[in-house]
């Protein structure tokens, strides 16, 4: 699709998936508002905008693996192609030349292959670059030496590496420590008569310093398949004749493109079911094993965040998210931002998920903690949390128990209370003969159906919790009514419908 068509389309759609070319900016997620994920069938997401998906709550998984051996076997084809002048020989005789001594080339055979990056696709050049009989020399400093020790590649500085390679090849992420990591001093320092490959990204590379390379005869050639700009402009670089382009071919087989279309489908219907997508780029990784642990206490922080939004009073400044027993074992960000969900969502005017929640109460300048314990006295896994406002704190822990969500802590008091009805009422009360028949009283009077009752206290006839189940909304004039009662300290209603 054109930008103008995907602007204009996309609205209707929960998920978009994309290749490199397809520029998926904050336009298009603005104008994305069904988007649930975005997959990148491939692996570089520098074409999403991270920052602008992640606000809105759309997860971007991409698809890794698909088309490693697809980019790697594409470097060998240009390592030999420069080595053998395949494409000016292949010319020339179109042309109708028949010039054997114009194409003399070189072997690869005991030359040093510099391989930048000994990720997924460096190590598949390495491998098959040893079956050459290479020498192999490599730059990675976010690699044990004995990985690289294993794949047959000595572990050098990026200088030593331009010092001693023939061939070196271009394998990291474009990031801010690797954009132009070849740039005009590297080229003037790289072995005579080196050779450069870029598979990875044109960024990576100083252009002009590749074509002063060639120019001045430091570089023997030169063989890209992705620029800065692509299309590049056509120039000098492109048009030299000791070098070799292709249009981001990279990961352009059949097989590549099956591997990751399925590789990207998958994690889209992961998505789409609410399961978690094994690479998503913009959110934690969560095992399926963790997740079963995990996923049933998902509604229990929910509706912990989404009952201290309404019970809180003032400025609320930081929020500490506790896990203990069985959870606390496992990576619980995904508990963390499901609280932040619960408490965002009544309040935001955006869509408020487990994938935005966190960036979101960052923005409000919240502080967020997290504690672990792996013990737990009383439940087999409990979830707290306690918001700091500038009126004090406030805490609320619960669990999961036979598929429901129990609230079974409010600030010091213990109680045991299924929130499944819209509305809850809380009401700060003393333990007193007629207290509860008091508020009842008030309730029946307007016809506001209760569905249960639980009260929490810390000793005999001293300051209690009551909470009660409403299936119908509270009236404020109703609420004076119940707080203007002698023994009521406090009263504040939650809404959990919606
Ligand atoms: N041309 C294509 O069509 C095509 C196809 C596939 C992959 N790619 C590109 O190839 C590159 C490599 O992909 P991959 O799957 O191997 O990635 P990967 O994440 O598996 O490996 C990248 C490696 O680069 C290393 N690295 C990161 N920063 C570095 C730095 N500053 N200096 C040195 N090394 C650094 C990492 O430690 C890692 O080992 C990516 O840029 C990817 O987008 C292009
Ligand atoms: O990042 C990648 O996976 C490669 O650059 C391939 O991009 P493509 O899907 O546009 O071919």
């Amino acid at each position: 699709m054109k930008p103008a068509e995907l602007l204009e389309t996309v609205g209707g759609y929960h998920a978009l998936v994309v290749r490199s070319e397809t520029k998926v900016n904050r336009e298009v997620i603005a104008a994305g508002k069904n988007l649930q994920v975005i997959a990148r069938a491939g692996i570089g997401v520098d074409n999403i905008d991270l920052d602008a998906a992640t606000g809105a709550g759309i997860a971007v998984v991409n698809a890794p693996t698909g088309n490693t051996v697809a980019a790697a076997e594409h470097t060998m084809a240009l390592m030999l192609a420069l080595a053998r002048n395949v494409p000016g020989a292949h010319h020339s005789l179109q042309s109708g030349e028949w010039k054997r001594s114009a194409f003399m080339g070189v072997e690869v055979r005991d030359k040093t292959l510099g391989i930048c990056g000994l990720g997924r696709v460096g190590t598949e050049v390495a491998r098959r670059a040893q079956a050459f009989g290479m020498r192999l020399v490599g730059y990675d400093p976010f690699v044990a030496p004995e990985y690289a020790r294993r794949i047959g590649v000595d572990l050098l500085s990026l200088d030593d590496l331009l010092a001693e390679s023939d061939f070196v090849t271009l394998h990291t992420p474009l990031t801010e420590g690797t954009r132009g990591m070849l740039g005009m001093r590297q080229i003037e320092t790289i072995k005579p008569g080196a050779r450069v490959i870029n598979v990875a990204r044109g960024e990576l590379v100083d252009e002009a310093a590749l074509l002063a390379g060639l120019e001045s005869g430091r570089l023997s050639g030169v063989a890209l398949d992705v620029f800065s700009k692509e299309p590049p402009e056509r120039g000098p670089l492109v048009e030299h004749p000791r070098a070799i382009v292709t249009p981001h071919l990279g990961a352009s087989t059949r097989e590549a493109q099956r591997e990751v279309a399925i590789e990207a489908a998958e994690q889209v219907l992961a998505v789409l079911r609410g399961e978690p997508a094994r690479n998503t780029v913009n959110a934690p990784f969560v095992a399926p094993e963790v997740h079963e642990v995990l996923a049933p206490f998902v509604p229990a922080a929910s509706v912990v965040g989404k009952l201290l939004g309404f019970l809180s009073e003032g400025q609320i400044t930081g929020i500490t998210v506790s896990y203990e027993g069985e959870i606390a074992q496992h990576d619980c960000r995904m508990l963390q931002a499901a609280v932040l969900a619960g408490l965002l969502a009544p309040v935001s005017t955006v869509n408020v998920n487990l994938i935005n929640a966190p960036v979101l109460a960052r923005e409000r300048g919240w502080s967020v903690t997290d504690q672990s314990n792996r013990v737990s006295r009383e439940y087999a896994s409990l979830i707290s949390a306690t918001l700091q406002t500038a009126n004090g704190s406030l805490s609320l822990s619960a669990t999961s128990m036979r598929d429901e969500t129990h609230i079974v802590k409010f600030n010091d008091y213990w109680m045991d209370i299924v929130p499944n009805t819209p509305y809850l009422l809380f009401v700060d009360n003393r333990d007193q003969p007629g207290s509860i028949g008091a508020v009842g009283t008030i309730a029946g009077r307007h016809n506001i159906n209760i569905s249960f009752m639980g009260v929490g206290r810390i000793q005999l006839r001293g300051q209690a919790m009551m909470v009660i189940g409403l299936d119908d909304p509270v009236p404020s004039h109703v609420m004076d009514e119940i707080r203007a009662l002698s023994h009521i300290a406090n009263a504040r209603v939650a809404t959990l419908a919606g």
